[in-house]
């Protein structure tokens, strides 16, 4: 039977972005672009089976060893503090966590602040770093809302062109940490699938705009 490697992809604004990157690589992904609620694709030319997954759920299916590859933003790896090896930046998907809150906050005034996040393991250790204690509010989307509704005096959450925050008149306090789409491999993979695993990674590298992979010891 022949060897596939499985490479799952974050489903939404990464897979937008990596497509054309395996395009330009000669893989032919005809069958993920014109997909209507398929998740699984075995690609026709090359032995690589593309899996479209949520972004955390693809750096669990590294952990776990159920994939071999994960395309996956460099915020869902730290947050989730993968220990997967890191192959590739893409150069995509660039966006930065930032703290945020409308325009009268003060961060000296509140005692014990409330930080609404998607990201709670991200934002407990900006505050510890800073040796500040604080609460913080695990949400799952529209973060913005947080402050405007009172629920908490701040957020901590990734911002691209700012536009979210200018219209929800939000302003940002801090910069933590920039973000970009990340190629990552499971450690047995490696092992199992050094030369399909190295093809794949030096295909895309030629295509970003660094060239580089990362070189293992
Ligand atoms: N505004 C942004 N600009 C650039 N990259 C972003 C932005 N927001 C998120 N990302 C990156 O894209 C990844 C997936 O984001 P996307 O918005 O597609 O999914 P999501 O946040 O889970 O949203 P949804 O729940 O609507 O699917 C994030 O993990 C991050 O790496
Ligand atoms: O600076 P901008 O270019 O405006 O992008 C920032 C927005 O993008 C992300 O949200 P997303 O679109 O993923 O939706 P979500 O709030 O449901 O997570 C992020 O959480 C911000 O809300």
């Amino acid at each position: 039977m022949e060897t596939r490697i499985k490479i799952a992809l974050t489903k939404g604004r990464v897979e937008e972005q990596t497509l054309p990157i395996f395009t330009q690589a000669g893989i032919d992904i005809t069958a993920v672009i014109n997909k209507k609620r398929k998740l699984i694709f075995d690609l026709p030319n090359d032995p690589y089976t593309i899996i479209l997954a949520k972004g955390p759920d693809v750096s669990t299916y590294l952990s776990k060893g159920a994939i071999d590859i994960g395309i996956v933003g460099s915020d869902i790896l730290t947050e989730q503090q993968s220990q997967e090896y890191e192959l590739l930046d893409l150069g995509i998907g660039q966006c930065q966590f930032v703290l945020a809150s409308t325009k009268d906050f003060d961060p000296q005034a509140v005692k014990r602040k409330v930080i609404g996040t998607k990201y709670p393991n991200i934002t407990q250790a900006y505050f510890s770093k800073r040796g500040e204690d604080v609460e913080v509010v695990k949400l799952e989307g529209s973060v913005e809302l947080a402050p405007l509704i009172g629920m908490a005096d701040a957020i901590v959450d990734i911002t691209e062109t700012g536009t979210t925050l200018k219209e929800n008149h939000l302003k940002v306090y801090d910069y933590l940490q920039t973000v970009s789409t990340r190629v990552v491999v499971n450690k047995m993979a490696l092992k199992q699938h050094r030369e399909l695993i190295f093809d794949f990674i030096d295909r895309l590298a030629a295509q970003t705009k660094n060239n580089k992979g990362v070189t293992l010891k």
